[in-house]
């Protein structure tokens, strides 16, 4: 473990600094593309300004054989494309056993570390996994003359990741989020699912029988299999001031359920999600955005709550300070995504939307 007086020094001579809180950037949608797919990569430039971060992926979805020319698309789409001020790129990288992490990590941050705003890790077990990519970051970085560092975003999808969740988000003031990753996860942990994210019909819950009548008809419930594992990483990343995101939705065709997934992972804490098709990207943007009534309801709460102490009755219900902070969360979230995104603005500053209920 790092002194706290070392935390924040550079790992390397002629690193840039560490930055001592994570830019709270809007990143309601991570949207992954191929950079060796061509149709993907001639859609990179349309994306931009529709998107918070795009991201280039080099793991899993792309071939074995096409590690190499995804990378060196990825190099040619950063140098080519004006990201703007309201979208990030990121990459995912190959997992750090496997034949490409080390080109991964040379060729990017050498050729194209002052547009690359973080990297996602995949696969990542412990704090050690961590600190290698930190120090690897920092001799780069200062070969490659940068003057911002790069961050560092793990993916969370191995059981042993899920168990040393705490000491990956401290592991280095480059962490700045995580993400879950429900597929590699699923399987690592043995659990018998087929899909990448979402539910299952077979984990239910079933009401009792009537008269002792097990054959009888008895209402059941689907329940969230990635409850824990969420809530689990939230608090992680709330305790280390980083950002949780619930990951992919594969089945790209069911479009309620991955709203649903979305939203259940928005109002637990999560801050953002991936989009793997064009479809999702709409979905994500809304979904991560808190609704217009939520915002004036929360507007209300704050200037009825005056200087923040005591309590107050509003429509029936008793609000504290432990409510108006919880407002003041949503208030925040609209402020700051107000300032990227034009058409939130102008919805947010109608405060008379009528509330639910
Ligand atoms: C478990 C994990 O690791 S998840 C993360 C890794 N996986 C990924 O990144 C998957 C990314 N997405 C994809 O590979 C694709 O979207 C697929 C394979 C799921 C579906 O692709 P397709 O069958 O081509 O979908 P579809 O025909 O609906 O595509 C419509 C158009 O959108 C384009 N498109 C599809 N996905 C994307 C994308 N992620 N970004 C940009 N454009 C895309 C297609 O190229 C196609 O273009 P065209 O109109 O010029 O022909
Ligand atoms: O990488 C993502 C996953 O679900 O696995
Ligand atoms: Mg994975």
């Amino acid at each position: 473990m790092r002194s706290a007086k070392d935390f924040f020094r550079p790992l390397a001579v002629g690193a840039p600094t560490p930055l001592t809180q994570v830019p709270a950037r809007p990143s309601r949608v991570i949207h992954f593309f191929d950079p060796s797919n061509p149709k993907m990569a001639a859609k990179v430039p349309g994306l931009v300004g529709t998107v918070d971060v795009l991201l280039g992926n080099l793991e899993d979805a792309v071939k074995a054989d096409r590690k190499e020319a995804a990378r060196a698309g990825l190099v040619e789409i950063a140098r080519a494309t004006d990201f703007g001020q309201s979208t990030q790129l990121w990459t995912r990288i190959n997992a750090l056993d496997s034949p490409w992490a080390l080109d991964d990590l040379t060729t990017l941050v050498t050729e194209i570390g002052d547009t690359l705003d973080v990297v996602m890790v995949p696969k990542v077990q412990g704090a050690e996994d961590i600190h290698y990519v930190d120090r690897l970051l920092a001799q780069l970085e200062a070969k490659a003359g940068l003057t911002r560092p790069i961050l560092v975003h793990a993916i969370l999808e191995t059981a042993r990741g899920m168990v040393n969740v705490e000491e990956i988000c401290g592991a280095s003031p480059r962490m700045q989020g995580l993400s879950l990753g429900p597929a590699d996860l699923a399987a690592d942990r043995r659990m018998k699912t087929t899909r990448v994210g979402g539910g299952h019909p077979g984990y239910l819950v079933r009401t009792d029988p009537v008269d002792g009548d097990v054959q009888g008809e008895r209402a059941t419930a689907q329940q969230d299999l990635w409850h824990y594992t969420i809530a689990r990483m939230v608090d992680a990343c709330a305790m280390h001031g980083i950002y949780p995101y619930y990951g992919p939705f594969g089945d790209i065709q069911d479009v309620v359920a991955c709203e649903d997934q979305f939203r259940n992972a928005f109002l637990l804490g999560c801050v953002g999600t991936w989009s793997l098709h064009p479809v999702q990207i709409e979905i994500a943007k809304r979904v991560f955005s808190p609704s217009a009534q939520d915002v004036a309801h929360a507007r209300r709460v704050v200037a009825a709550m005056g200087d923040g102490t005591g309590a107050v009755m509003l429509d029936g219900r008793m609000e504290d300070d432990a409510s108006l902070k919880q407002c003041l969360v949503i208030v925040e979230l609209a402020e700051r995504l107000s300032q990227t995104d034009p058409a939130l603005a102008e919805l947010y500053a109608a405060t008379t939307v009528p509330e639910e209920g």
